[in-house]
């Protein structure tokens, strides 16, 4: 390690003064201008983990839903997973060390994690559409330089494409080609492959609408999508061409605001989704006749999916265990309908999509949705082969069939992470082959009306929770005046935790009534504004809809 030339250069990506940052449920966030030191850093960062691990690591410059002036960078793990926990400590350490303390703390976590500094490193760096991710990606790529790593600019990608470049890259070509072209063509064979028998049965071209967030979504899937056009029309909307990225809309906004995004014209029935700013989630909705707004979610989506699975799991008879993960925020009508009428045991874990993730290993077949649209199944090595090799030998035609569709439903999740564009695609082939509109899918189960509510308070770490973020154990009283509170209502719960990716603490209630989740939602902030050290004056109790934006107190 040239720890000279890193020190000459990491003085031309300077840190601010005072500037302390987490690396938090998907790495840094903050503002733009804020991040220069810290992308320097995570290519340094990068550059040891790749030596470590004699692995390709990503590194992805985006934001996600957050506002368009912000930023932030995650670094990207061998098999396409989130960085290591152990690494995500030594992240933290880099990014707010002192610049003359930089070589010091390289050296530190190049020995703690037993780094052979002679090996080669190769870095893959990608970035979503802001307007500052592509000096921020430079800057990144300065850190990978400057300790001699190789490194591969793949420019704009979604943040699963990226996931998907890493895996196929430290799996010898074996999960896919390292190339968009490879990604494309992975996905639209599958997805083909899959819905052939679907619309030979007649079914006409099927047409959805997709907002895009303005975001590097709209890109990608213009790009993609010649290559599935004769299995489906994707009309594309919020495109970036003129709105601001994730402003009013996108699947972030879409399942906050529990309306349509601005931007897309929606007609009663039609089916139509939102990606998130880097395409790694995506939301159903549609208008019925009477005008009314309905929210298709991720939990609707892991129920949708589960069902799916189940029949030709069924149909080749071999016992594979199918399993589905949730977080605290799923609804309640949710997990009982999985457990008690589907019959599939469901685990809860923490938010943040690695929790969900590793969870889902444990199962042949783990279905992982958050309530928020992200998610993806993930096909357990020996589930895979034991697929592959019944879709061959298997000699009845209708059990052969079964084993065949599964391969492709392989094949058309992405199995590093959650990820819009293929979700959709899952979404599209299993509502044609079972000729579903997105009404009868709704249908499924009613959910429960909810809220979710932010409160600002001066030290969100205040909070610590236990029992994947249901309750909480600090500070003392909070979870016995939550418990109070949920009494009042029927079919009542909520929760409290401090956001990862947010200075603010997040309050979830769902109720027998919109209204009675408002109020609980309400009475819930109230108890974390007093108890946990709310900011500014006490609100006055309101409809949560009137606070829900503009309050400098709860957004
Ligand atoms: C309630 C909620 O939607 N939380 C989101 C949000 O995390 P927070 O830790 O709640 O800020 O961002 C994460 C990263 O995108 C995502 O994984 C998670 O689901
Ligand atoms: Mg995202």
């Amino acid at each position: 390690m040239d720890l000279d030339a890193v020190t000459k250069q990491s003085a031309l990506h300077a840190k601010p003064d005072g500037l302390t940052l987490q690396y938090g449920t998907a790495g840094f966030r903050t503002k733009a201008e804020h991040l220069d030191h810290v992308m320097f850093r995570m290519g340094l960062l990068a550059v040891l983990r790749s030596k470590q691990t004699k692995s390709t690591i990503g590194v992805m410059v985006t934001a996600s839903h957050n506002p368009e002036e912000d930023n932030g960078v995650k670094l990207v793990d061998p098999l396409g997973e989130m960085l290591a926990p152990s690494w995500e400590e030594h992240a933290t350490c880099l990014a707010n060390a002192e610049e003359q303390e930089l070589p010091r703390v390289l050296l530190d976590i190049s020995e703690k994690a037993a780094v052979n500094l002679h090996q080669d490193a190769f870095v893959v760096v990608g970035r979503d559409t802001r307007p500052s991710s592509e000096k921020l990606s430079q800057s990144v790529i300065d850190g990978v330089t400057v300790l001699g790593g190789q490194f591969h600019d793949y420019g704009l990608l979604t943040t699963p494409q990226l996931h998907y470049m890493v895996y196929c890259r430290n799996t010898s070509g074996r999960y896919g080609k390292a190339t968009i072209e490879g990604y494309y063509q992975k996905l639209s064979t599958a997805f083909v492959e899959l819905t052939k028998q679907a619309f030979c049965s007649g079914d006409d071209q099927r047409t959805l609408k997709v907002d895009c967030a303005n975001g590097i979504g709209a890109l990608k899937l213009r790009e993609m999508k010649h290559y599935f056009s004769q299995g489906l029309s994707v009309q594309l909307f919020n495109d970036g061409t003129e709105g601001k990225l994730n402003h009013l809309c996108g699947a972030d906004f879409v399942k906050s605001h529990q309306k349509p995004p601005q931007g897309i014209e929606m007609k009663s029935n039609e089916r139509c989704c939102s990606f998130d700013g880097d395409a790694d989630r995506i939301i159903y909705y549609y208008h019925d006749a009477d005008g009314q707004f309905h929210l298709v979610d991720g939990d609707k989506i892991a129920a949708l999916i589960s069902g799916f699975l189940k029949e030709p799991l069924l149909e080749i008879g071999d016992s594979l265990s199918l399993g589905v993960v949730q977080t605290a925020y799923a609804n309640g009508s949710s997990t009982r309908y999985l457990e008690e009428v589907m019959k599939v045991p469901v685990c809860c874990t923490k938010t943040g999509v690695k929790h969900l993730h590793h969870k889902a290993q444990e199962f042949d077949i783990g279905v992982y949705f958050e309530a928020n649209g992200h998610g993806t199944v993930l096909f357990s090595k020996a589930a895979e082969m034991k697929i592959k090799q019944l879709a061959e030998e298997l000699e009845e035609d209708k059990k052969r069939k079964a084993a065949k569709m599964l391969e492709n439903v392989i094949d058309l999740f992405n199995q590093a992470t959650g990820d819009a564009i293929s979700d959709m695609l899952v979404i599209e082939a299993i509502l044609a082959l079972k000729g579903l509109t997105v009404q009868q899918w709704d249908a499924l189960y009613t959910d429960l009306p909810n809220r979710q509510l932010k409160v600002k308070v001066a030290d969100r770490q205040v909070i610590s929770t236990t029992d994947a973020e249901r309750q909480a154990v600090k500070p003392p009283g909070l979870q016995e005046a939550i418990n109070e509170l949920v009494k009042k209502y029927r079919l009542s719960r909520a929760f409290v935790r401090p956001s990862g990716t947010e200075d603010i603490v997040r309050v979830y209630a769902e109720a027998d009534s919109q209204e009675n989740a408002d109020s609980l939602a309400y009475e819930v902030s109230l108890a974390v504004f007093q108890l946990a050290g709310g900011i500014g004056e006490r609100p006055q109790p309101e409809s949560p809809e009137q606070f829900l934006d503009d309050s400098p107190l709860f957004s």
